[in-house]
């Protein structure tokens, strides 16, 4: 198979054995079943609460979201769309922490610009599905919170 580098625009030869989507030599197999597989998963939340402040902000605040939405009677569908919302951050979130460590791994303490746009674009991930999250919360959630806090106020 034949790629072309964007950059020199030369052409570079690759065996088509080394392009096999299920060579997997060079990996390991560790979870022998499905709960070890969940312990290691559970072990990268952890991993990301203990570590990234950003992680223990999210679920802070996603779980005051969820819970002010039970509180105030949201309906199933609206209480699921919070709760999705503040998922796909908190999911962003992990996969920015596995990005990060692969960049790490990869460059080490070195500057590189492809480092730098993979972070970045990973962080921009996590920004954009927060402010969506939030967009969704107050679409959500204001309506009622007005209506229970006007009388109190006019
Ligand atoms: N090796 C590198 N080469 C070039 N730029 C880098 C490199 N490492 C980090 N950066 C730049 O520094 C920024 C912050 O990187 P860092 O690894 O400290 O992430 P972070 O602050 O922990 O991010 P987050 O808050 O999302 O966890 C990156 O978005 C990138 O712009």
């Amino acid at each position: 198979m034949t790629l072309y580098s964007e950059k020199s625009e030369t052409a570079v030869s690759v065996p088509e054995a080394n392009l096999s989507p299920v060579d997997r030599s060079l990996s390991w197999k560790v979870a022998t079943n499905l709960l070890v597989s969940f312990r290691y998963a559970w072990q990268g939340v952890a991993y990301a609460f203990r570590t990234q402040r950003n992680f223990r902000i999210h679920v802070v605040v996603g779980s005051f979201a969820v819970s002010l939405a039970i509180a105030l009677s949201l309906a199933p569908v609206e209480l699921a769309v919070i709760i999705l919302t503040c998922g796909i951050v908190l999911t962003m979130e992990l996969i920015n922490t596995a990005l990060e460590s692969v960049v790490d791994l990869t460059v080490e303490q070195t500057y590189h610009e492809l480092a730098k746009i993979a972070k970045d674009c990973a962080a921009a991930a996590v920004l954009i599905s927060a402010l969506i999250s939030v967009s969704v919360a107050a679409c959500l959630l204001l309506p009622p919170l007005w209506q229970i806090l006007q009388p109190q106020f006019f």
